[in-house]
Formats: structure tokens, sequence, C-alpha cells
């Protein structure tokens, strides 16, 4: 297990992370979720040793990680996928940190093989495309085939068979009773691939729950109900009709009304009782994204201009800094519904977003090409790269990826080392 308490870390005047106290449990995938520039990749680096905390502690098994026996056997991680010597083929790298640890040769060979990079593993790596980058990096985390993993936005890069893989492989490490913690920006993977979330906001935590609690806190149900574009006095009728009917409702920006607090039914009656034509009237869900980014509005420190949500927030005076969110409660100027329990709990649509992947290429809990809902025959399967690119010019030195790692684990799997089954 892996547990903060208090953890503090400030850069001179920047604080990148802040009293943030949290555990990451064994036998489930964590996510670890927040904005660019939020402190995950700091909280990770303070976990491994590679940064001191200001204040606080953070320890895995008990022990911070420069204390712990053989670190490099029991914890894995993949921090930054481009910290790898460009000059070396992909064996030699894991060949090299293997010798570190002292983890044997054989056991390269097998987690080039559970990466799809058998065969390319004696191609320098400095020719890697980044996704099979990201696979060299998972590779060496598994290395010493650790009890703990940390992965640091895994998925960069990769392509949708590969996000797929990686999702299926958090997924079968927890399984065997490890500790995965990930870290991600994207919450619509994270809801298919975490059993628990932690939300990190300016360093702060904004949330810690089971991915079942987040979608039940905050897929509050809406309708959207549509007048014609043609007569906008009925809108406003219908507007009306429904806030004193004890709904809510919001514009959309397209026209229609998003309208929360009142079953479909009831709408419609409203409509009819007073004289308005409806265009729609349909039921929605708003999505775990809008629900993350309703959380994390008032905590994002880089905001693209582009972003179409970034009109609907209310100017700040220069200088002012935006208050932090509170965690289940919404953001002024957005248009996602209240949580169910202010009010956000309205009519008879379909209940729940499931916490499993739907089937087909981003949802199929079983290798590509499985049936819908077949098992993995192995879950760790992965399909062959593309042929490394060009290389280019300089070979860019590079430190290790990232600590390697490794204890006891289940019956043979290929995450273990042979000596070990
Ligand atoms: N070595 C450093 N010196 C100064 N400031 C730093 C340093 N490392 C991180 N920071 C700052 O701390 C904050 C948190 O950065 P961090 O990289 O941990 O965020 P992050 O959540 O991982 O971001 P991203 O999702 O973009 O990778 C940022 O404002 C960053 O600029």
């Amino acid at each position: 297990m892996i547990e903060a308490v208090g953890l503090t870390k400030r850069y001179g005047d920047k604080t990148a992370v802040y009293n943030l106290s949290f555990q990451v449990r064994p036998g489930a995938v964590t996510g670890f979720l927040g904005p660019n520039g939020s402190g995950k990749s700091t909280t990770m680096r303070m976990i491994l040793g590679l940064d001191n905390p200001t204040s606080g502690q953070v320890t895995i098994g008990g022990y911070p990680y420069r204390r712990l026996p053989n670190a490099p056997r029991q914890v894995g991680a993949l921090l930054d996928a481009k910290a790898v010597h460009g000059g070396r083929s992909a064996r030699s790298h894991l060949l090299s940190l293997a010798q570190l640890s002292g983890i044997p040769a054989r056991r390269v060979d097998e987690v080039l093989g559970v990466v799809g990079l058998h065969d390319v593993a004696r191609r320098r790596s400095k020719g890697f495309s980044l996704g099979m980058g990201q696979r060299l990096g998972i590779a060496a985390a598994l290395l010493g085939d650790p009890q703990v993993l940390l992965f640091d936005e895994p998925v960069n890069g990769l392509d949708p068979e590969g996000i797929l893989w990686v999702r299926n492989l958090m997924k079968a490490l927890a399984a065997e009773g490890r500790t995965v913690f990930v870290s991600s920006h994207l919450m619509s993977e994270m809801a298919l691939t975490a059993d628990h979330l932690i939300v990190i906001g300016r360093g702060q935590l904004l949330a810690d729950m089971s991915v079942t609690d987040f979608i039940s806190a905050n897929s509050a149900d809406f309708a959207r109900v549509r007048t014609p574009d043609t007569e906008p006095q009925q809108r406003e009728k219908l507007s009306a009709a429904i806030t004193e009917a004890g709904g809510n409702v919001l514009p959309e920006q397209d026209g229609a009304l998003r309208v929360t607090g009142l079953a479909l039914p009831r709408i419609s009656d409203i409509a009819h009782d007073s004289g308005v034509r409806l265009w729609e009237l349909s039921p929605h869900q708003a999505s775990l994204e809008e629900a993350y980014m309703r959380m994390t509005q008032g905590a994002v420190d880089y905001r693209s201009t582009t972003d179409q949500k970034a009109g609907l927030q209310q100017p700040l005076p220069p200088g002012a800094q935006p208050p932090m969110p509170v965690p289940g409660q919404g953001q002024p100027g957005w248009y996602a519904p209240p949580p169910p329990q202010q009010g956000g709990q309205p009519f008879a649509a379909p209940q729940g977003v499931p916490a499993q992947a739907p089937a087909g290429p981003y949802g199929a809990p079983g290798a590509p090409g499985a049936a819908p809902g077949a098992p993995a025959p192995n879950p760790y399967a992965q399909p062959a790269p593309q042929a490394p690119r060009t290389p280019p010019g300089a070979a860019p030195a590079a430190p290790p990826a990232a600590p390697a790692v490794p204890p006891t684990a289940p019956a043979a799997d290929l995450t273990k080392p042979e000596d070990a089954r």
C-alpha cells in the first residue's frame, strides 16, 4: 500500500503539492487524476524518492522508498518513457536495468514479449515511435515483477489497440493483488480502467472515492427540451412553467433547454398544459468527463483559448486566483446539472453509467478480436508493434526510465520471473 500523509512540495514560492493525504490500496487500479500542472508527477516523484517532500511523508508498505529493502524489485514505475538512452537497443536498456537489480536476463525477454517489443528488441530505441517508447517504459516497470506499480500517463502516444492493452494490463496486475497507481488527464479513460479515483487540483485533494461512488455522485440525469426555433416566446413560456413546477432550466448552446428535477412525462404534461409544442424531449446523462471538468474547473492552471467552455467562465479580475472547487459541487457558469443530492435526480431515464468497459474496440475486456464478453486468454497479449521509425540524428542521452521492480506474485503468469514461478 502507498500512503501519503500531509504531503507538501514547494519549489521556491510555487506550491506544487499541498497537504495531500491518501492511500493507494493493493488489488485495485487507482486512477490519479488532475489537470495539467496539478501535481501528479511531483507526487509520483516523491513516492519514488526522486523528490523530497517539503513536509509530510509518503511510504510504500510502511517505508519511504529510499529505505525499502531492494526497492527496485518491489516498486516498478513508468514516469517518462523518453528517459532512455537512445543509442541502446530496447534489450540492452532492459538488460542494464536488470543487472543493476540482480534480475535474471531471461526476464528481459519475458517482458519484451509481454509488451510486444520482441521483434524490435535489438533495434536502437531512438528510432522508436512514442507508443513503442511507452511499451518499453512499461516493460522496464514490469521487469522486477513488482508488487507496487506506478504509471504516469501510460497511454500517451498509444493507438486504440495499445490503449486497450494497457487498460487490460492494469486490471490484470491489480487482479493479481498488486497495487496499481495510474495518472491520467482523462476521466473517460480512468472510468474504464480504475476501481478507485484520487483527484487533485492545484496540488490539493479534490476527491478520493470509488469509481462507482464518483459515477453515482456525478452522473445526474437531465432532459433536453426543444421548442420550435421560429417561436422563441414558446421557449420562454415553457421555461417559466417548468421553473414554476420546481424544475431547473439551463439554456443549451444550440437553443435547447437542459432541464433537471422533473421526470420526462411531467415535462411533457407541462408543455401540453402550457400549449407549447415540442420539437425534442429526450433523456440524457451528464458524462463523467463533464463531471470531472466541473470538479476541477476552478483548479485549471492552463486553459486552451479554443476551449469552448472557457467562454462560460466569469472573467477574473487581474491577479485574482480562481476559487478552489468544492468536491461534488458545481462551478458557476457551467452547464452540467447539479449532483443528485442537490436536486439533480430527475426522471425515469436509464440509470447509471456502466462501470465496466462497454463492448467494442475501446471497451472490450478481452484481447482485441475477442468475442464480446469473452475473457482474454492472456491479459497481457500484445499486438506486434510497427517497425521503428528512421532514427533521428542525434542520440539523446537519458537516465533510466524508472525504478524497475518486484516481489512475489501468484501462479504462473507472464509478469513473473521464471525463477519465481
Ligand atoms: N522542478 C520543478 N521546479 C519548479 N516547479 C516545478 C518543478 N516540478 C514541477 N513544478 C511545478 O509544479 C506544478 C506541478 O507540476 P507537475 O508536473 O507535478 O504536474 P502534473 O499534474 O504532473 O502536470 P501534467 O499533467 O501537465 O504532467 C507545476 O506548476 C509545475 O510547473
